[in-house]
C-alpha cells in the first residue's frame, strides 16, 4: 500500500467533517430575498422528520437546510405544503438523482424515483391507465380477499410466542407477511421464493438508507458506508431475479398458459404490442417500474395497518368502538367482505387518524427544484431539494383542533378532509403531480386487512402490560414502523367454524 494513501484518506475526512460540521454559513446566495441557512446534515439524528419538526418551531414553516453540499427547503405547515404542492407543482415535481436511482432503477428508468420529463410522464401514465387504476383495484378483490382469509385462519390455529403460558402472535410479521403475499400475487402472479424475499427485502433497506454518497457527491468514489458497493451487487441478484420471472411469464404466455393476468403479463404485453402511449417500453423499464412498485406498495401497507392496531390496542375504548361497527354492518356470522368497507364510517376514520399521526413516509419522498423560483418573496435556486414533513403537518395546532397529539378518531366526523391530497392539513400520500398513484390500492388494502383482523378476533395485551405500557417507538426507513414487534393475544370472536 502507498504510503500517501492514508495521509491522503485522512485530509478527505477532515475536510468531510470540517463541511458537515461547519457552522451554517451565513453568506446568502443571490435572489430578491433569500432563505437563511438555518441547519446542516447533522442536526438530522436517527429520526429526521422528529428533528425537523423541532427546528421548525423555532425557525417557522419553510427553513433552508444545506444538506451536505445540497441546499434543501424544508416545509412543515398545511399552508406553506400548498404554495409548494400546487401553485408551485409544476417547479417542484421532479426528484433528485441519487445513487438508488441510478443502480436499483436503471438510471432512472422507472418512475418514484426518476426526474421530471417525457420519460416520468410516460411512466406515469401506464401506471395510472393501466396497472392502478379502479378496475385493477376491483379485479385482484378476490385474491386479497382469500390471502386474508388464509391469514385469519393460520392466526386462529398458530402462536408465535409463548409469554407466561399466554399465545400470542406476532402481529407484526404476520401483517408484513400478509401484505407482501397479496402485494407480490398482483405484482407477479404467484408467491416469492424466500430467495425472492431475501433480495428484494435488502434492494428496500438499501433504497431506504440514509446515502451520504447523495448529500456529498465528490465521497462517492470512496463509499464510505459501503452502501455503494452492496446496492451493485443487489442490482446484479435483482436484476437476474426479475429477468427470470419475465422470461417464464413470456414462456407461459406463448404456450397460452393461465388466463389470470398479473402486473408483469401486462406490462409485456404492452412491450410487445408497441402500444404505450408516447414511448417504447423495454425490459429494464420493466424492471424499474416493478422495484418502484415493490419499494411503495409493500412496506406502507403493513406498516400502516400495524400503527393503526397498536394506537387501537393503547385504548381499549375506541378498539370496541370500531369492533361494534363492524358487528352491526356486518354481524358475526360472516367475515367482512371488501363491498362493506364503504359503510365502514368509524373504521375510515381510524384509518385516516392514523394515517395524520404515522404518515409512513413522514417526509414524503424528496423532490427537486426544475427551474428557480419565487415563493412567499424567497428566492429558491434550481435543483434545490424540498422535503414536506408531513409528519410535523400532522400535529400542527394551528391545523388541527383539540389535542393534536391525541390519538382520536371522532375528529373526522363531519369533517370534508380526506385523504385525496386536496387537504394540506392530512397528507401521508403526498400532493399534485408527484402525489401517490398507488392511494386506492393501498388504501382498499388497509381497510380489507384491519377491517377483518378486528372483525374476526378479540385483541388482547400480554398480561402484565398494560396500554400505556406499550411502546410507540418508531424506527427509520422507506416506511417507518414500530420499532418494536407488536406481540397481542387473538380470541376468534365470529359465530361461524
Ligand atoms: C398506505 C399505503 C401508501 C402510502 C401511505 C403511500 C404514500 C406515498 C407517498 C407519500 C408518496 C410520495 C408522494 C409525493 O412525492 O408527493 C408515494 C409515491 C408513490 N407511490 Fe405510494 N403509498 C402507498 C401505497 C402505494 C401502493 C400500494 C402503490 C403501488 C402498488 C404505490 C405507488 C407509488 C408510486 C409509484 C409512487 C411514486 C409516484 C411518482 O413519483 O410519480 N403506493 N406514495
Amino acid at each position: 500500500m502507498s504510503p500517501w494513501l492514508p495521509i491522503l484518506l485522512s485530509i478527505i475526512l477532515v475536510g468531510l467533517i470540517t463541511i458537515l460540521l461547519k457552522k451554517p454559513a451565513s453568506k446568502l446566495p443571490p435572489g430578491p430575498r433569500s432563505l437563511p441557512i438555518i441547519g446542516n446534515l447533522h442536526m438530522l439524528g436517527s429520526l429526521p422528520h422528529r428533528a425537523l419538526h423541532q427546528l421548525s418551531k423555532l425557525h417557522g414553516p419553510i427553513m433552508h437546510l444545506k444538506l451536505g453540499l445540497v441546499p434543501t427547503v424544508v416545509v412543515s405547515s398545511a399552508d406553506a405544503a400548498k404554495l409548494f404542492l400546487k401553485t408551485h407543482d409544476a417547479v417542484f415535481c421532479s426528484r433528485p438523482k441519487t445513487q438508488t436511482s441510478e443502480v436499483l432503477s436503471y438510471g432512472g428508468k422507472g418512475m418514484a424515483f426518476s426526474e421530471y420529463g417525457p420519460h416520468w410522464r410516460s411512466m406515469r401514465k401506464l401506471c395510472t391507465l393501466e396497472l392502478l387504476t379502479n378496475a385493477k383495484v376491483e379485479m385482484f378483490g378476490a385474491m386479497r380477499s382469500e390471502e386474508v382469509r388464509r391469514a385469519v385462519e393460520e392466526m386462529r390455529g398458530g402462536r408465535d410466542h409463548d409469554h407466561e403460558e399466554e399465545l400470542l402472535v406476532d402481529l407484526t410479521c404476520r401483517v408484513d407477511k400478509l401484505v407482501e403475499d397479496m402485494t407480490v400475487k398482483m405484482i407477479f402472479g404467484s408467491g416469492g421464493s424466500v430467495e425472492f424475499r431475501r433480495i428484494v427485502d435488502e434492494a428496500l433497506k438499501m433504497a431506504g438508507a440514509f446515502n451520504l454518497n447523495d448529500f456529498v457527491p465528490f465521497l462517492k468514489v470512496l463509499d464510505l458506508q459501503g452502501l455503494g458497493r452492496r446496492m451493485k451487487r443487489v442490482s446484479k441478484e435483482l436484476d437476474a431475479l426479475f429477468n427470470q420471472i419475465i422470461d417464464e411469464h413470456m414462456r407461459r404466455a406463448k404456450e397460452k398458459q393461465g388466463n389470470h393476468k398479473d402486473f408483469i403479463d401486462i406490462l409485456i404485453s404492452l412491450m410487445e404490442s408497441d402500444n404505450t402511449n408516447d414511448m417504447q417500453l423495454d425490459r429494464d423499464m420493466i424492471k424499474a417500474l416493478l422495484l418502484d412498485l415493490l419499494a411503495a406498495g409493500l412496506d406502507s401497507t403493513a406498516t400502516t395497518v400495524i400503527w393503526a392496531f397498536a394506537e387501537l390496542m393503547k385504548r381499549p375504548f375506541t378498539m370496541k368502538k370500531a369492533q361494534e361497527e363492524l358487528k352491526d354492518v356486518i354481524g358475526l356470522h360472516r367475515m367482512v367482505e371488501e363491498k362493506d368497507l364503504v359503510n365502514l364510517e368509524y373504521l375510515n376514520m381510524v384509518i385516516k387518524e392514523t394515517l395524520r399521526l404515522h404518515p409512513v413516509a413522514p417526509l414524503l419522498v424528496p423532490r427537486e427544484s426544475i427551474q428557480d423560483v419565487i415563493v412567499n418573496d424567497y428566492h429558491i435556486p434550481k435543483k434545490t431539494r424540498l422535503i414536506i414533513n408531513a409528519w410535523a403537518i400532522g400535529r400542527d395546532p394551528k391545523a388541527w383542533s383539540g389535542d393534536p397529539e391525541e390519538f382520536d378518531p371522532g375528529r373526522f366526523a363531519n369533517s370534508d378532509v380526506d385523504l385525496s391530497g386536496r387537504y394540506f392539513e392530512l397528507i401521508p400520500f403526498g400532493a399534485g403531480r408527484r402525489g401517490c398513484p398507488g392511494l386506492l390500492m393501498g388504501l382498499r388494502s388497509v381497510q380489507l386487512v384491519l377491517g377483518q383482523l378486528l372483525h374476526c378476533f378479540d385483541w388482547e395485551l400480554p398480561k402484565g402490560v398494560s396500554p400505556c405500557d406499550l411502546d410507540m417507538g418508531e424506527k427509520f426507513g422507506l416506511a417507518v414502523a414500530r420499532a418494536k414487534h407488536l406481540f397481542i393475544k387473538p380470541t376468534y370472536r365470529l359465530k361461524i367454524t
